[in-house]
């Protein structure tokens, strides 16, 4: 025999009554020896409840009566209810004359709804020639008085329950009402809130059923409740100590009270979906998952109370003088934490039982405040606890990285000596994606990292496209989840919150809306949104004054953008400083020598220890392209220079290069790597540029380009024979001192030299160090272009997800 159990919500409305008499039908097909235990349907619990109140006010409620009906009649006009309603009519009258009613009247009220449901589906099975028999559990399960949270006598009700079956077996469908019970005297009795989960488990227990299938509208428990952690996995099977933990942790389709019974006789529970009820649901029965289960579960509606005072230091009964005077009140205590000082305690209480908690504590501890030995007692509203079931201490720090870096920081925290259970209490708003956080780490599901592209030129749109390319095998091999859920240029941005697609440049026309930093950051903060990481691959000094505001709203920062790096110096050290406050990192290995391993070197041997005595070479990857074509053919200066800007070398106003401030840059970047403090304006930058043609928009210099032959052919044939023009940077000096000498310069050197064999738009780059001697450490290859920076930029992204 199974005992199979509908909840309201599998019963609220036609669809769903349709589909239970299917369930049925397919399994007295079937010939599986079954019975039927029915919730009342949808909110009819709640309408009559409200109902009740109404007409204990004497308010008029014959209006909501009618609109229960005709729920409860709608599409089953051949349903006799006037038994039911007859009763329901006067219960009503009754308790509005009398202006109250009791737990009695309550009762009688409220099992009206369970045995309308349950003679219902009786004649629906009976018109398909089912042998249904309507089964009212009050001539069953017999119990105390005490109404409302009615406790069964076992021996009697199994005493009953088993005679009705002898009576009614074989193929006979009992469709029984749950919930529902009668006392002693014959009186209408109910067994609380979970009661027909609870009547299931009774009837499974008397009938030594062979399992116990609860259908719901889920297709069984989830690592987490599936509306807020969209990667939440159903889990397959479970124990009832498993389970247990989960019912008291908030899954309320458990409950201690309804396993007990199939605990005792060791009785399998299923938990299934109605509505797509071929899925196998979860499965709990006495043994234990070998790995251990974890599911995480929330309880809200809670509120934090914390009591602190320096007089509560060693002193004896301070908790049992809390736990008394609550339990006084009827409060309950789910979460408390208590720090070695004793001089704050901090629990969780049902939230609208808060106020009345601190003003009992108030009283409670009335003369410890005049000795000062309470110093305060607050309420924390608006928390929410989250509890990781089966996760103990020895791996916790995963989830708790992950939160402090996504800025969740828990107000309290504990955990279960046995149990292998740790809660945390956090911030309400912050719960969606406290929980998104926990579960992707313990559940080494892709971690979910949600990039913000700003930028999406060149470097920009590449990056884009490599992202896109490679995200999926990324997702295989790494576990992470790449989700660009903006892209912005100077004007527009486009957000979606699940990432954007390859039609994203059309988007972006099409959907792209105006800005500021700040809707970019609300809408993280609105669709909880972790592990963020904002790329700056604009040229831009105005979007650098975005990345404090940034760092602040927990993103980590990528950018191939040199700017930020080479403002003043005040500036470089406050952002380091807002990073180290908001443990954000900040990373732009493609500031110098574009995807060159070279920022990564230099940070190490610095860190290591290792002197670095000079930094000379190639910095710019355009330049290079430059002279080195110019120097090598016969061509005009300004044909190779649009050469250079076509192939995407040069920094979106080219002038920056050739004026020679993107060289002073790296150079910059590279001694403050150093610990070196130089100022921009202590670069001295050879610029190329002739004077007449520095000023004006991009555009007219670009114009001109022939205005620079003359100037440049003179150079070339001023040089030595065998010589080659190269712009370098150098940095010099005693670099052990607060500021190094930093040059950057046009330079004829020996064809046959290092800096001479340089190729196309190679930058090469000189670590001298104190153990290298005089034979530096070299770093040579590609100096410049989109994809070798897009996917410098997409290493650094990596790097990121990697430190998390
Ligand atoms: N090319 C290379 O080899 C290398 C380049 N870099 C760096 O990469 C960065 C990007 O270069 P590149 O792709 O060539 O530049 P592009 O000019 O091609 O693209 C710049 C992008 O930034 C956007 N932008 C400009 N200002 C802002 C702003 N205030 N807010 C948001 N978006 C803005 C532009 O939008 P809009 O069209 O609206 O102006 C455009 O989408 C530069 O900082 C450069 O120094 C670094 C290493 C190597
Ligand atoms: N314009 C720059 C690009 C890389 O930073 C260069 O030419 O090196």
């Amino acid at each position: 025999m199974k005992v199979l159990k509908f909840g309201g919500k599998s019963l609220a409305n036609g669809k769903g009554i349709r589909t239970v008499i299917e369930i049925i039908e397919d399994k007295v097909k079937k010939d599986e020896k079954i019975t039927v235990v029915l919730s009342a349907r949808g909110n009819t619990t709640d309408e009559l409840e409200g109902i009740l109140e109404k007409a204990s006010k004497s308010k008029p409620y014959q209006e909501q009566l009618d609109a229960f009906k005709k729920y409860q009649l709608d599409g089953f006009k051949s349903i006799d209810f006037t038994q039911e309603f007859e009763t329901l009519d006067k219960l009503f009258e009754g308790v509005s004359l009398l202006g109250d009613y009791s737990k009695r009247i309550k009762d009688q009220v409220l099992s009206q709804g369970e045995v309308i449901s349950a003679k219902l589906v009786t004649q629906l099975l009976q018109e398909k020639n089912i042998k249904a028999n309507f089964t009212d559990s009050r001539s069953l399960i017999i119990t105390d008085a005490q109404f409302g949270d009615a406790q069964p006598l076992d021996k009697l009700s199994k005493k009953n329950v088993i005679s009705h079956f002898n009576k009614h077996n074989g193929s006979t469908v009992n469709v029984v009402t749950g919930f529902i019970a009668s006392n002693t005297n014959n009186e209408t009795t109910t067994l609380g809130r979970n009661g027909s989960n609870y009547t299931a488990s009774l009837l499974a227990n008397y009938l030594e059923a062979e399992e116990l299938q609860n259908f719901t509208h889920v297709n069984g428990i989830y690592t987490a409740n599936p509306d807020l952690v969209p990667d939440a996995r159903k889990i397959e099977k479970l124990s009832f100590a498993e389970a247990n933990e989960l019912a008291y942790f908030g899954a309320n389709i458990l409950h201690a009270k309804t396993i007990i019974p199939l605990i005792e006789k060791n009785i399998p529970l299923r938990i299934l979906n109605t509505f797509d009820y071929k899925n196998k649901g979860t499965l709990i029965t006495a043994t234990s998952n070998e790995k251990g289960i974890k599911s995480l579960s929330v309880l809200e509606h809670v509120a934090l109370i914390n009591l602190e005072g320096r007089g509560l230091l060693g002193k004896v009964g301070v908790d049992a003088r809390i736990f008394r005077a609550l339990a006084h009140k009827n409060i309950s205590v789910s979460i408390i934490s208590q720090g070695s000082s004793e001089r704050g305690i901090g629990f969780v209480v049902e939230a609208n039982k808060a106020k009345e908690a601190k003003t009992v504590l108030e009283q409670e501890f009335e003369s410890d405040f005049h000795k000062r030995d309470v110093s305060g007692i607050s309420i924390e509203e608006n928390v929410s606890v989250i509890s990781i079931i089966g996760q103990d201490l020895s791996t916790f720090h995963k989830p708790y990285n992950a939160l402090i870096k996504n800025q969740v920081i828990p107000l309290l925290f504990n955990n279960t000596v046995t149990g292998a259970t740790i809660s945390l209490v956090v911030k309400k708003e912050q719960l969606h994606r406290a929980l998104n956080v926990i579960h992707g780490e313990i559940f080494e599901i892709a971690k979910k990292i949600n990039l913000a592209i700003f930028g999406h030129g060149l470097v920009g749109g590449t990056l884009i496209e490599q992202i896109l390319k490679s995200s999926e095998q990324i997702e295989k091999r790494k576990k992470i989840n790449l989700n660009i859920f903006a892209v912005a240029n100077s004007k527009k941005v486009l957000l979606d919150k699940n990432g954007i697609n390859e039609h994203w440049k059309n988007s972006i026309d099409e959907k792209g809306i105006s800005y500021t930093i700040e809707d970019i950051v609300r809408y993280a903060d609105e669709h909880h949104l972790e592990n963020l990481i904002a790329i700056d691959n604009t040229a831009s000094e105005a979007f650098t004054a975005n990345y404090m505001h940034l760092v602040e709203h927990g993103f980590d920062l990528v950018s191939s953008n040199k700017v930020a790096n080479t403002l003043s110096f005040d500036f470089y050290k406050e952002l380091r400083k807002k990073l180290e406050d908001n443990q954000k990192q900040y990373l732009y290995e493609t500031n110098v020598g574009a995807g060159l391993p070279l920022i990564d070197t230099i940070k190490l041997l610095h860190l290591s220890g290792e002197n670095i005595t000079r930094i000379k070479g190639v910095f710019s990857g355009s330049l290079s392209y430059l002279f080195n074509t110019y120097s090598n053919e016969n061509r005009l200066f300004s044909e190779v220079l649009q050469e250079a800007i076509d192939k995407g070398f040069t920094e979106p106003d080219p002038r920056e290069d050739l004026c020679g401030n993107d060289v002073g840059r790296k150079l910059l970047i590279l001694a403050r790597e150093l610990d070196l403090s130089n100022e921009f304006e202590d670069v001295n930058i050879h610029n190329l540029i002739p004077e007449g043609l520095r000023q004006g928009e991009a555009q007219e210099f670009l114009e001109k380009l022939d205005n620079l032959n003359l100037v440049y052919q003179k150079v070339k044939e001023e040089q030595k024979p065998n010589h080659v023009l190269r712009y370098i940077g150098d940095l010099w000096g005693d670099l052990s001192k607060e500021k190094g000498n930093l040059d950057v310069k046009l330079v004829s050197v020996p064809q046959s030299s290092a800096l001479g064999q340089v190729k196309g738009s190679d930058s090469i780059f000189e670590i001298y160090t104190e153990s290298y001697g005089d034979q530096p450490i070299v770093i040579q290859g590609a100096g410049a272009g989109a994809a070798v920076t897009a996917r410098g930029v997409f290493g650094d992204i990596l790097r990121l997800t990697e430190k998390g």
